[in-house]
């Protein structure tokens, strides 16, 4: 598989690659930006951290209003901002609502018709951007983190989970903790799995949390003042309770007085966020004084 530059974009002394590939997971076209840090080049193959967006989101979203780029140049990592859902082809009530189908993909592959055909954005991310992107960039294969917000969140908690041995590194903003528990979640997961809540569990970040045998070290952010943390769509308290019961003391879930949903959130603790990935992900000598 080979990706397509259709743009590349200066940002804080490295580059920003917008980039298009046909996806043999998916099976349609998709399209994903790429930040390379100032100290990537061939000679040194940087670590590299997927970041997962939220319902509504294109990969543009956090490359645009993240403010992720200038930590991960002074530290000299590689950002991966994917897509949220197939765009194609459609499906008979895919954009009927802002959270299911379209842009709404949940980071897990569906295993109801007629989204199974397509909707495998698990194994887009874990098997073919995880494995074709270090082979056309230079990108080092044996470092990499995940993180993302509220959908993405939920996604990089799981795929952390789920996928032990392909991330280093894990951090949310605002995640949907427990699906299975809020409207968000049993809507998408009964769309995607069916109505079997049993199966759900191995998509639940406050399930699976209960059973992980691996370390936990992750950094969660969630604003008091998030209409969607208020309604009851996150429940990271859920998640917190539980990985404290299973003995994972790593699990530290940072209430922001006031902060919201937006990026605006997610840009006043962008940095603190690629600091954490950083400490499991990169050596001393690759940092950069700006
Ligand atoms: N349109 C919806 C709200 C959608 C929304 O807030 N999406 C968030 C992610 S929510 C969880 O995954 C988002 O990141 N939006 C994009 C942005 O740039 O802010 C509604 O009407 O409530």
């Amino acid at each position: 598989m080979s990706f397509e530059t259709k743009a590349t974009v200066p940002s804080f002394g490295g580059r920003l690659l917008k980039l298009s590939h046909s996806s043999a997971v998916i099976g349609s076209p998709m399209a994903l930006n790429l930040y390379l840090p100032p100290q990537a080049s061939d000679a040194n193959k940087v670590p590299w951290i997927f970041y997962l967006a939220g319902l509504t989101c294109t990969g543009d979203n956090g490359a645009e209003k993240g403010f992720f780029q200038a930590a991960a140049a002074q530290n000299g990592v590689a950002i991966v901002y994917p897509d949220t859902s197939p765009r194609e082809p459609r499906y008979d009530g895919d954009d009927e609502g802002y959270d299911f189908g379209r842009a709404a993909g949940y980071y897990i592959n569906a295993t109801k018709a007629p989204y199974s055909a397509t909707y495998k954005m698990e194994s887009y991310i874990v098997e073919e951007l995880y494995t074709a992107l270090p082979k056309e960039f230079p990108l080092d294969p044996a470092k990499v983190g995940v993180m993302g917000h509220s959908m993405g969140g939920h996604g990089a908690l799981t795929l952390y989970m789920k996928h032990p041995k392909k991330f280093k590194s894990v951090s949310a903003f605002a995640p949907i903790a427990n699906p299975s528990n809020c409207h968000w979640g049993q809507k998408a997961f009964s769309g995607y799995l069916g109505d079997n809540a049993d199966d759900w569990k191995a998509h639940d970040a406050t399930e699976l949390v209960k059973t992980f045998k691996g370390k936990l070290d992750v950094l969660i952010d969630v604003g008091t003042g998030d209409a969607f943390y208020k309604q009851g769509q996150l429940l990271p308290e859920h998640l917190e309770t539980a990985a404290k019961k299973a003995g994972h003391e790593g699990v530290k879930i940072r209430f922001q007085k006031d902060y919201d949903h937006s990026y605006y959130f997610i840009a006043t603790f962008a940095a603190d966020h690629i600091e954490h990935h950083v400490r499991f992900l990169v050596s001393q000598d690759n940092l950069i004084d700006f």
